[in-house]
């Protein structure tokens, strides 16, 4: 998709804007399109007049490849690599009548139908979530204005916006790159916003000072983009996009540039910059980790749908799709419970202590697997399955064992255990789960 992107300006003067400008005639530079323009301002607000530019390559081959699989997968086998304890850090406040966002993002890309309905209330961060392809980032372009939709509708604290174009739409974006003018002192890059936004020079750039002091760049207000490392350049594109006070803040995969270090530090940083903001932020991201730690709400999209949202806590106790469950690292089956015994829809029964009726979820976490080489003779063990192993791999500092067989699951054994056992890729292997293991829940 072609969208018009800004020229980037020579400096934080909009060519077409008079320090006087009102804030309606803008110089317009759009967020660019997600990750496709080179360079672009944050924010999806006014800038200079704006260039066609020529036909990008589409957001999603432009973009490196998340941490997500390619397709949700079964829930047996292979699973997540981040065991994540969920941190609920905020209490998302109920929302009014009228919530500050509330979005029935409709768009048709192809073959692909994007269906989501997106509600948040003020300072609600959201976190969209899902496999390669689901439709996040047509999610967040629709949002921007980037990509109109085909249907739905998009208010935002009680204003429609479905027709409002992105540049005028009061909505700041943090791109994956950041897409800083490469020519533009921070300082500048910050202050380009407000000065698009009719805001005068000195006052621009006043108001981008004291976002660079917020973020702890005070010290680097002069460096170009290129002079500041990876941590530094996101800290300024989100001043950039905070400077002109956004209603709706868009994030797309805000830490995914970052090496696992500084992920670590500017995730703490960002987590702390969105409990202070006080309108909606939506951020797209592959990591659970970060979802879990700087959202209030997960929304999971798969298929271009919302398949689960809640709270970070509860999505990982209950999760409802094979996807879902291998991001919070559990094993999930789905069967018919009668009493304390489930029936898998493919596959053995489980035992568990809850006594639920109809069709439910049992999940249970790979570490409460037991393996043996051979059947155990006398085992309390309820559930016990005959398997094989498919696959081993290194988990943290424990072994993963990928097995097949009666019941597919994942467990985790020490590293001592899997020699002892002898566990080799095509070894037989009895495992067994406690009841008081599992976890079942209504489906
Ligand atoms: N320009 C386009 N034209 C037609 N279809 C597109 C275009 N861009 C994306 N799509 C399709 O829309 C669907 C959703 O893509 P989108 O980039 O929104 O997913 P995503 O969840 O952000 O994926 P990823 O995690 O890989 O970035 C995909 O099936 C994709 O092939």
């Amino acid at each position: 998709m072609t969208t018009p992107h800004p020229t980037p300006p020579d400096n934080t003067k909009p060519p077409t804007t008079p320090d006087a400008a009102p804030s309606h005639t803008p110089a317009t530079p759009t967020p660019g399109d997600l990750a496709e323009a080179p360079v672009a301002p944050a924010q999806a607000a006014p800038a200079p007049a704006p260039a066609p530019a020529p036909a990008p390559a589409p957001a999603d081959e432009s973009r490196p490849g998340g941490a997500g699989g390619n397709h949700p997968r079964p829930a047996e086998g292979r699973h997540p690599t981040t065991h994540t304890h969920p941190t609920t850090h905020r209490h998302p406040q109920p929302h009014p009548h009228t919530p500050a966002l509330d979005a029935h993002l409709i768009v048709d890309r192809g073959t692909f139908r994007l269906d989501v309905t997106l509600t948040a209330g003020p300072g609600d961060v959201l976190a969209l979530l899902g496999p390669n392809g689901a439709g996040k980032t047509t999610a967040l372009r629709a949002l921007a204005g980037l990509t109109p939709l085909t249907a739905g509708h998009l208010h935002l604290d009680g204003t429609p916006l479905t027709d409002t174009p992105p540049e005028s739409r009061p909505v700041g974006v943090v791109f994956q790159d950041y897409l800083l003018f490469p020519h533009l002192s921070a300082l500048d890059n910050v202050a380009f916003g407000p000065r698009c936004r009719g805001a005068s020079k000195a006052e621009a750039r006043s108001r981008a000072a004291a976002w660079l002091d917020r973020m702890g760049l005070a010290d680097h207000a002069g460096a170009r983009p290129r002079r500041l490392s990876g941590g530094q350049a996101q800290r300024v594109a989100l001043a950039r996009a905070l400077a002109t006070h956004p209603r709706l803040l868009l994030l797309d995969e805000p830490l995914a540039a970052l090496d696992a270090r500084t992920r670590l530090e500017v995730r703490a940083q960002l987590r702390r910059h969105l409990a202070a903001f006080e309108a909606v932020a939506v951020l797209v991201t592959h990591d659970p980790l970060d979802a879990m730690v700087l959202a209030d709400r997960l929304v999971v999209i798969e298929h271009g749908r919302v398949v689960q949202e809640g709270t970070p806590a509860d999505i990982a106790r209950h999760p409802r799709t094979d996807y879902i469950a291998q991001l919070v690292g559990l094993n999930l089956y789905r069967g018919q419970a009668a009493g304390h015994t489930v029936r898998l829809d493919a596959g053995p029964a489980i035992t568990t202590t809850e006594e639920l009726s109809g069709p439910v979820f049992v999940a249970f976490p790979p570490s409460a697997v037991t393996l043996f080489r051979d059947r155990p003779s006398g085992a309390s063990a309820r559930n016990l399955w005959r398997c094989e192993v498919a696959g081993l791999e290194t988990h943290g500092d424990q072994i993963r064992a990928d097995l097949t067989g009666e019941l597919p699951l994942a467990a985790d054994l020490t590293t001592v255990a899997a020699a002892e056992l002898d566990l080799h890729p095509g070894a037989p292997v009895w495992a067994t789960v406690k009841a008081t293991q599992t976890h079942a829940y209504p489906a």
